[in-house]
């Protein structure tokens, strides 16, 4: 068993991504000993049964006291409040950190609550599945996957360079952006396709002349898997769009400008259009399989290639 990075790790809101974390740690041995909170008491019930954490405290305050490095796993509206209530407790050096899908608006909310004493380092797995709980969790969920850690100016570099070893410890990749950055790639990589992907199932929903049974029935791979991803946490996801709203927005009125475009072609019978935007767009799609981002992908896209 290889020496902890920290020597107790504290767990607020213990879900999808705390869970995960934990038996992360339990696997590589990262973590002299994990402690864990959760609002709801039938969630601190259920991880005393699956045993995640060593222990499982009554309050964030207590959860937090005497530990060396804190993660916030909460949706990303809560932060601010649950950084608020630990910070009287939080121990001389010790490191907050979160997992947030959002950046800039966790920093804003969580940073002015935090004594001089502590380091702030935000945080963001860009590893999940649609399903939420503790019970969801799984050691293997940030293997091969990227962390972005996003340091607040001014960071102190020794407790970042504890934080990226401690992701890299957990399975992670680990890269650096800014909150800013970070926000702008996650309208376009992830926020934005779940917006789309929650509209497309809303859209079929609605549509009385198909029936729900046939959409089930009959839903053909695309769509599945759009059903896979508009199934994700409703809170979460409200919070997501609510917080990043500028950069979701300018992202979504370039995809709207597009899909008008697209429209156009389909009603014009542009075909030379549609064919050269697929063509682009195909090229992404290689470009991923290529760099061996999608693990999930059979082998023919490599294979095509030779
Ligand atoms: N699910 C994903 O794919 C994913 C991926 C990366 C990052 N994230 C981020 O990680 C965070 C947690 O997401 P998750 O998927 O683990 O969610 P989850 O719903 O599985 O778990 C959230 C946990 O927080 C608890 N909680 C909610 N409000 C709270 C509060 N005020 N005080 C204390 N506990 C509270 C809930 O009871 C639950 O235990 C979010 O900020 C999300 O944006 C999620
Ligand atoms: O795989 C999924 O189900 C996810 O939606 C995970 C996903 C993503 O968009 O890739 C979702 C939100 C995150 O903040 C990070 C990862």
């Amino acid at each position: 068993m290889s020496t902890p990075i920290y020597n107790r790790v504290a767990l607020i809101g213990l879900g999808l991504i705390a869970g995960s974390m934990a038996w992360a740690m339990k696997r590589g041995g990262v973590a002299g000993e994990i402690v864990g909170y959760a609002r709801s008491e039938e969630t601190r019930d259920t991880v005393r049964k699956l045993g995640f954490c060593d222990r499982v405290e009554d309050s964030a305050a207590a959860a937090c006291e005497g530990a060396d490095l804190v993660v916030l796993a909460v949706p990303v509206g809560a932060m601010g409040g649950v950084a608020q209530e630990i910070a009287p407790v939080l121990a001389d050096g010790c490191t907050v950190t979160d997992v947030g899908s959002v950046k800039r608006d966790v920093i804003d909310h969580v940073a002015p609550h935090l004594p001089d004493n502590v380091h702030f380092v935000p945080a963001h797995p860009l590893a999940g599945t649609e399903h939420s709980g503790p019970n969801a969790g799984f050691a293997e969920l940030f293997d091969n996957k990227w962390t972005i850690i996003v340091p607040v100016p001014g960071a102190d570099r020794d407790a970042v360079a504890r934080l990226t070893s401690f992701w890299q410890a957990l399975g992670a990749n680990t890269d650096e952006m800014d909150p800013e950055h970070h926000d702008l790639v996650l309208a376009v990589t992830s926020h934005t396709p779940h917006l789309i992907a929650y509209t497309m199932v809303g859209v079929a929903d609605d549509l009385g002349r198909v029936t729900d049974s046939e959409v089930i029935k009959y839903s053909a791979a695309g769509f599945r898997d759009f059903t896979r991803i508009a199934a994700s946490d409703p809170t979460m996801w409200r919070d997501v769009f609510l917080t990043n709203k500028d950069a979701t927005l300018e992202i979504l009125g370039r995809f709207t400008e597009e899909l008008f475009a697209l429209q156009r072609a389909i009603r014009t019978g542009d075909g030379d259009h549609l064919f050269d935007y697929f063509t682009r767009t195909r090229a992404i799609r290689r470009g991923i399989i290529e760099a061996g981002q999608d693990t999930d992908a059979p082998d023919f896209g490599r294979a095509q290639k030779k």
